[in-house]
Protein backbone atom coordinates (compact mmCIF):
# COMPACT_ATOMS: atom_id res chain seq x y z
CA UNK A 1 0.00 0.00 0.00
CA UNK A 2 2.86 2.30 0.83
CA UNK A 3 4.83 1.79 -2.03
CA UNK A 4 1.34 2.47 -4.31
CA UNK A 5 0.72 5.56 -2.16
CA UNK A 6 4.42 6.83 -2.53
CA UNK A 7 4.27 5.92 -6.80
CA UNK A 8 0.98 7.66 -6.75
CA UNK A 9 2.65 11.12 -5.63
CA UNK A 10 5.99 10.93 -6.50
CA UNK A 11 7.66 10.91 -10.00
CA UNK A 12 10.36 8.62 -8.96
CA UNK A 13 9.13 5.44 -7.78
CA UNK A 14 11.31 3.12 -10.43
CA UNK A 15 9.90 -0.33 -8.99
CA UNK A 16 11.94 -3.17 -10.66
CA UNK A 17 13.93 -0.95 -12.74
CA UNK A 18 17.46 -1.54 -13.00
CA UNK A 19 18.31 -1.06 -16.41
CA UNK A 20 21.72 -2.51 -17.77
CA UNK A 21 21.91 -1.01 -21.30
CA UNK A 22 25.35 -2.52 -21.86
CA UNK A 23 24.23 -5.80 -21.23
CA UNK A 24 21.05 -4.90 -23.84
CA UNK A 25 23.42 -3.95 -26.51
CA UNK A 26 25.60 -6.93 -25.58
CA UNK A 27 22.73 -9.37 -25.77
CA UNK A 28 21.27 -7.56 -28.93
CA UNK A 29 24.84 -7.64 -31.35
CA UNK A 30 25.40 -10.50 -29.55
CA UNK A 31 22.34 -13.25 -30.25
CA UNK A 32 20.23 -11.56 -32.65
CA UNK A 33 21.19 -12.11 -36.49
CA UNK A 34 20.86 -10.32 -39.69
CA UNK A 35 19.17 -7.39 -37.66
CA UNK A 36 21.66 -4.22 -38.20
CA UNK A 37 18.57 -1.83 -38.24
CA UNK A 38 16.90 -3.25 -35.35
CA UNK A 39 19.70 -3.68 -33.27
CA UNK A 40 21.07 -0.36 -33.82
CA UNK A 41 17.90 1.46 -33.38
CA UNK A 42 16.86 -0.68 -30.37
CA UNK A 43 20.06 -0.28 -28.40
CA UNK A 44 20.09 3.59 -29.35
CA UNK A 45 16.69 4.58 -29.17
CA UNK A 46 16.76 3.13 -25.39
CA UNK A 47 19.65 4.27 -24.31
CA UNK A 48 18.07 8.29 -25.15
CA UNK A 49 15.03 7.57 -23.63
CA UNK A 50 16.45 6.16 -20.32
CA UNK A 51 19.39 9.00 -20.34
CA UNK A 52 16.67 11.96 -20.44
CA UNK A 53 15.97 11.89 -16.69
CA UNK A 54 12.66 13.44 -17.27
CA UNK A 55 11.43 12.59 -21.42
CA UNK A 56 8.11 14.62 -21.92
CA UNK A 57 7.06 11.62 -23.80
CA UNK A 58 7.10 7.91 -23.63
CA UNK A 59 9.12 5.78 -25.82
CA UNK A 60 6.85 4.00 -29.09
CA UNK A 61 8.54 1.73 -31.00
CA UNK A 62 7.09 -0.56 -33.75
CA UNK A 63 8.41 -4.29 -34.87
CA UNK A 64 7.42 -5.03 -38.54
CA UNK A 65 9.01 -8.09 -40.34
CA UNK A 66 8.34 -11.62 -41.30
CA UNK A 67 7.37 -14.35 -38.84
CA UNK A 68 10.59 -15.48 -37.03
CA UNK A 69 12.62 -13.27 -37.54
CA UNK A 70 12.85 -12.10 -33.99
CA UNK A 71 10.84 -9.17 -33.16
CA UNK A 72 9.45 -11.25 -29.79
CA UNK A 73 13.14 -12.08 -28.75
CA UNK A 74 14.28 -8.71 -29.00
CA UNK A 75 11.09 -7.67 -27.02
CA UNK A 76 11.64 -10.12 -24.57
CA UNK A 77 15.66 -8.68 -24.39
CA UNK A 78 14.52 -5.05 -23.35
CA UNK A 79 12.53 -6.62 -20.67
CA UNK A 80 15.58 -9.01 -19.37
CA UNK A 81 17.84 -6.24 -19.16
CA UNK A 82 15.04 -3.63 -17.94
CA UNK A 83 14.11 -5.23 -14.64
CA UNK A 84 15.36 -6.99 -11.97
CA UNK A 85 13.11 -10.17 -12.12
CA UNK A 86 13.33 -9.67 -15.85
CA UNK A 87 10.47 -10.67 -18.36
CA UNK A 88 8.85 -11.83 -15.14
CA UNK A 89 8.80 -8.47 -13.49
CA UNK A 90 5.39 -7.44 -12.37
CA UNK A 91 5.84 -4.20 -14.50
CA UNK A 92 6.09 -5.99 -17.70
CA UNK A 93 2.64 -5.98 -19.09
CA UNK A 94 2.09 -7.99 -22.58
CA UNK A 95 -1.09 -7.77 -24.58
CA UNK A 96 -2.50 -11.02 -27.34
CA UNK A 97 -4.87 -9.91 -28.86
CA UNK A 98 -6.47 -13.37 -29.27
CA UNK A 99 -6.33 -13.80 -25.41
CA UNK A 100 -7.04 -10.25 -23.82
CA UNK A 101 -9.20 -9.22 -27.08
CA UNK A 102 -11.27 -11.86 -28.71
CA UNK A 103 -14.63 -10.90 -29.98
CA UNK A 104 -14.55 -7.51 -32.52
CA UNK A 105 -18.02 -7.02 -31.20
CA UNK A 106 -17.02 -6.10 -27.16
CA UNK A 107 -14.54 -3.34 -28.94
CA UNK A 108 -15.96 -0.51 -26.67
CA UNK A 109 -15.64 -2.63 -23.48
CA UNK A 110 -11.66 -3.60 -24.18
CA UNK A 111 -11.34 0.47 -24.92
CA UNK A 112 -12.44 1.22 -21.32
CA UNK A 113 -10.53 -2.35 -19.91
CA UNK A 114 -6.98 -1.35 -22.11
CA UNK A 115 -7.11 2.38 -20.87
CA UNK A 116 -7.73 1.16 -17.39
CA UNK A 117 -5.36 -1.41 -17.54
CA UNK A 118 -2.46 0.88 -18.52
CA UNK A 119 -3.53 3.32 -16.28
CA UNK A 120 -2.93 1.99 -13.24
CA UNK A 121 -0.10 0.37 -14.00
CA UNK A 122 1.50 3.36 -14.93
CA UNK A 123 -0.20 4.47 -11.50
CA UNK A 124 1.77 1.68 -9.89
CA UNK A 125 5.38 2.36 -11.84
CA UNK A 126 6.47 4.33 -13.65
CA UNK A 127 9.00 2.98 -15.34
CA UNK A 128 6.33 0.10 -17.38
CA UNK A 129 6.65 -1.53 -20.06
CA UNK A 130 3.61 -2.39 -22.49
CA UNK A 131 4.08 -5.50 -25.42
CA UNK A 132 1.40 -6.02 -28.07
CA UNK A 133 1.84 -8.09 -29.72
CA UNK A 134 0.04 -9.90 -32.64
CA UNK A 135 -1.21 -6.14 -33.34
CA UNK A 136 -2.48 -7.23 -36.90
CA UNK A 137 -5.62 -9.40 -35.14
CA UNK A 138 -5.97 -6.20 -32.74
CA UNK A 139 -9.64 -4.65 -33.23
CA UNK A 140 -9.23 -1.43 -35.77
CA UNK A 141 -9.43 1.64 -33.30
CA UNK A 142 -8.56 -0.41 -30.47
CA UNK A 143 -4.96 1.22 -29.49
CA UNK A 144 -5.97 4.85 -30.06
CA UNK A 145 -7.26 4.57 -26.60
CA UNK A 146 -3.74 5.03 -25.68
CA UNK A 147 -3.37 8.24 -27.48
CA UNK A 148 -3.33 10.34 -24.06
CA UNK A 149 -1.10 8.04 -22.85
CA UNK A 150 1.79 8.32 -25.67
CA UNK A 151 1.51 12.13 -26.70
CA UNK A 152 3.24 15.16 -24.76
CA UNK A 153 2.31 17.71 -22.74
CA UNK A 154 -1.29 16.54 -21.18
CA UNK A 155 -1.06 16.58 -17.33
CA UNK A 156 -4.00 14.84 -16.88
CA UNK A 157 -2.37 11.59 -15.68
CA UNK A 158 0.39 13.61 -13.80
CA UNK A 159 4.01 12.85 -15.44
CA UNK A 160 4.13 9.22 -14.55
CA UNK A 161 2.91 7.84 -17.81
CA UNK A 162 6.11 9.74 -19.72
CA UNK A 163 8.77 7.04 -18.94
CA UNK A 164 6.73 3.88 -19.79
CA UNK A 165 8.49 1.94 -23.10
CA UNK A 166 5.79 0.52 -25.27
CA UNK A 167 6.39 -1.71 -27.83
CA UNK A 168 4.13 -3.48 -30.92
CA UNK A 169 4.65 -6.27 -32.58
CA UNK A 170 3.35 -7.51 -36.17
CA UNK A 171 3.94 -8.75 -39.63
CA UNK A 172 2.42 -5.70 -41.01
CA UNK A 173 5.06 -4.49 -43.80
CA UNK A 174 6.81 -7.15 -44.31
CA UNK A 175 6.16 -7.20 -47.91
CA UNK A 176 7.83 -3.39 -48.39
CA UNK A 177 10.53 -4.80 -45.93
CA UNK A 178 11.07 -7.79 -48.07
CA UNK A 179 10.93 -6.09 -51.27
CA UNK A 180 13.61 -3.63 -50.20
CA UNK A 181 15.72 -6.26 -48.63
CA UNK A 182 15.20 -8.35 -52.07
CA UNK A 183 16.33 -5.83 -54.79
CA UNK A 184 19.15 -4.91 -52.14
CA UNK A 185 20.41 -8.18 -52.73
CA UNK A 186 19.61 -8.62 -56.37
CA UNK A 187 21.67 -5.65 -56.99
CA UNK A 188 24.40 -6.98 -54.58
CA UNK A 189 24.72 -4.93 -52.10
CA UNK A 190 25.25 -5.72 -48.37
CA UNK A 191 22.42 -6.48 -46.64
CA UNK A 192 23.92 -3.47 -43.79
CA UNK A 193 23.56 -1.00 -46.55
CA UNK A 194 19.72 -0.89 -46.06
CA UNK A 195 19.18 2.37 -44.52
CA UNK A 196 15.84 2.76 -41.79
CA UNK A 197 14.83 5.70 -43.96
CA UNK A 198 14.37 3.92 -46.86
CA UNK A 199 11.23 1.78 -45.03
CA UNK A 200 10.28 3.86 -42.41
CA UNK A 201 7.59 5.96 -43.86
CA UNK A 202 6.56 2.90 -46.25
CA UNK A 203 5.78 0.82 -43.14
CA UNK A 204 3.60 3.82 -42.04
CA UNK A 205 1.85 3.96 -44.41
CA UNK A 206 0.94 0.54 -45.02
CA UNK A 207 0.33 0.20 -40.78
CA UNK A 208 -2.04 2.97 -41.97
CA UNK A 209 -4.01 1.61 -44.64
CA UNK A 210 -4.37 -1.96 -43.92
CA UNK A 211 -7.33 -2.45 -42.29
CA UNK A 212 -5.49 -5.43 -40.47
CA UNK A 213 -2.56 -3.80 -39.22
CA UNK A 214 -4.33 -2.85 -35.46
CA UNK A 215 -3.28 0.68 -36.75
CA UNK A 216 -5.78 1.06 -39.52
CA UNK A 217 -6.67 5.03 -39.85
CA UNK A 218 -5.04 5.23 -35.92
CA UNK A 219 -4.19 8.78 -34.31
CA UNK A 220 -1.32 7.01 -32.98
CA UNK A 221 0.13 7.43 -36.84
CA UNK A 222 -1.55 10.57 -37.65
CA UNK A 223 -0.32 12.35 -34.40
CA UNK A 224 3.26 10.76 -35.05
CA UNK A 225 3.13 8.98 -31.37
CA UNK A 226 5.32 6.28 -32.77
CA UNK A 227 8.88 7.09 -32.12
CA UNK A 228 10.19 4.50 -34.61
CA UNK A 229 8.94 1.76 -37.06
CA UNK A 230 11.62 -1.16 -36.51
CA UNK A 231 12.19 -3.08 -39.84
CA UNK A 232 13.04 -6.99 -38.93
CA UNK A 233 14.54 -8.29 -42.31
CA UNK A 234 13.55 -11.50 -43.78
CA UNK A 235 16.85 -14.25 -42.86
CA UNK A 236 19.01 -15.94 -45.09
CA UNK A 237 20.51 -19.07 -45.14
CA UNK A 238 23.33 -18.21 -43.00
CA UNK A 239 21.36 -16.61 -40.01
CA UNK A 240 19.46 -19.67 -40.17
CA UNK A 241 22.48 -21.82 -39.58
CA UNK A 242 23.47 -19.62 -37.03
CA UNK A 243 20.45 -20.12 -35.04
CA UNK A 244 20.46 -23.70 -35.69
CA UNK A 245 23.99 -23.69 -34.40
CA UNK A 246 23.11 -21.66 -31.46
CA UNK A 247 20.07 -24.14 -30.50
CA UNK A 248 22.43 -27.06 -30.98
CA UNK A 249 25.07 -25.69 -28.18
CA UNK A 250 22.88 -24.39 -25.90
CA UNK A 251 21.67 -28.38 -26.06
CA UNK A 252 25.14 -29.78 -25.72
CA UNK A 253 25.48 -30.56 -29.06
CA UNK A 254 27.93 -27.88 -30.77
CA UNK A 255 30.22 -29.78 -32.70
CA UNK A 256 27.46 -30.82 -34.80
CA UNK A 257 28.36 -29.07 -37.94
CA UNK A 258 25.76 -32.32 -39.83
CA UNK A 259 22.88 -30.76 -38.76
CA UNK A 260 23.98 -27.32 -39.09
CA UNK A 261 23.99 -28.04 -42.82
CA UNK A 262 20.72 -30.35 -42.71
CA UNK A 263 18.75 -28.10 -41.02
CA UNK A 264 19.68 -24.82 -43.14
CA UNK A 265 19.47 -26.97 -46.37
CA UNK A 266 15.73 -28.08 -45.70
CA UNK A 267 14.32 -25.07 -44.81
CA UNK A 268 11.96 -23.19 -47.76
CA UNK A 269 13.62 -20.26 -49.35
CA UNK A 270 12.30 -17.06 -51.47
CA UNK A 271 11.75 -16.26 -54.07
CA UNK A 272 11.87 -19.57 -56.75
CA UNK A 273 14.95 -18.19 -58.14
CA UNK A 274 17.41 -17.18 -55.98
CA UNK A 275 16.07 -18.60 -53.04
CA UNK A 276 17.63 -15.94 -50.88
CA UNK A 277 15.35 -15.81 -47.93
CA UNK A 278 13.19 -18.24 -45.33
CA UNK A 279 9.83 -18.05 -45.54
CA UNK A 280 9.48 -19.03 -41.49
CA UNK A 281 12.93 -17.24 -40.31
CA UNK A 282 14.54 -19.15 -37.66
CA UNK A 283 10.97 -19.85 -36.45
CA UNK A 284 10.70 -23.58 -37.63
CA UNK A 285 14.28 -24.84 -36.33
CA UNK A 286 14.06 -26.55 -33.24
CA UNK A 287 11.50 -28.55 -34.87
CA UNK A 288 14.07 -29.09 -37.48
CA UNK A 289 16.82 -30.15 -35.37
CA UNK A 290 14.87 -32.49 -33.20
CA UNK A 291 14.29 -34.21 -37.07
CA UNK A 292 17.84 -34.25 -38.22
CA UNK A 293 19.54 -34.62 -34.24
N1 LIG B 1 17.23 -12.70 -36.03
C1 LIG B 1 17.29 -13.72 -35.16
N2 LIG B 1 18.44 -13.99 -34.50
C2 LIG B 1 18.50 -15.02 -33.62
N3 LIG B 1 17.45 -15.84 -33.33
C3 LIG B 1 16.28 -15.59 -33.94
C4 LIG B 1 16.16 -14.53 -34.89
N4 LIG B 1 14.91 -14.53 -35.35
C5 LIG B 1 14.28 -15.53 -34.72
N5 LIG B 1 15.09 -16.17 -33.87
C6 LIG B 1 14.73 -17.32 -33.03
O1 LIG B 1 13.59 -17.96 -33.62
C7 LIG B 1 12.54 -18.15 -32.70
C8 LIG B 1 11.30 -17.37 -33.13
O2 LIG B 1 11.63 -15.97 -33.14
P1 LIG B 1 10.63 -14.82 -32.69
O3 LIG B 1 9.58 -15.42 -31.79
O4 LIG B 1 11.40 -13.68 -32.16
O5 LIG B 1 9.98 -14.48 -34.08
P2 LIG B 1 8.94 -13.32 -34.44
O6 LIG B 1 9.62 -12.40 -35.39
O7 LIG B 1 8.40 -12.72 -33.19
O8 LIG B 1 7.85 -14.12 -35.26
P3 LIG B 1 6.28 -14.29 -34.97
O9 LIG B 1 5.67 -12.99 -35.32
O10 LIG B 1 5.85 -15.38 -35.87
O11 LIG B 1 6.16 -14.67 -33.52
C9 LIG B 1 13.07 -17.70 -31.35
O12 LIG B 1 13.52 -18.86 -30.69
C10 LIG B 1 14.24 -16.84 -31.65
O13 LIG B 1 15.24 -17.01 -30.70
Amino acid sequence: VFQKLYCTISDSCECDFSPNIRDLEWDLYKNVYGQHLAQDIVSEEVARFLQNKSPDRPLVLSFHGSSGTGKTLVSSMLGNHLYGSAMSSPYVHQFVPTLHFPLPHRVNKYKEELKGWVQGNLTECARSVFIFDEMEKMPPGLVDVLEPFLGPSHVVFGTNYRKAIYVFISSTGEEVINKVALENRQAGRDREEIKLSELQEAIAQTAYNNSTSGFFQSRLIQQKLITCFVPFLPLSRRHIERCVRSQLCQQGSCGRSDVVEAVGGNMIYTPVPGQYFSTTGCKAVPAKINFFL
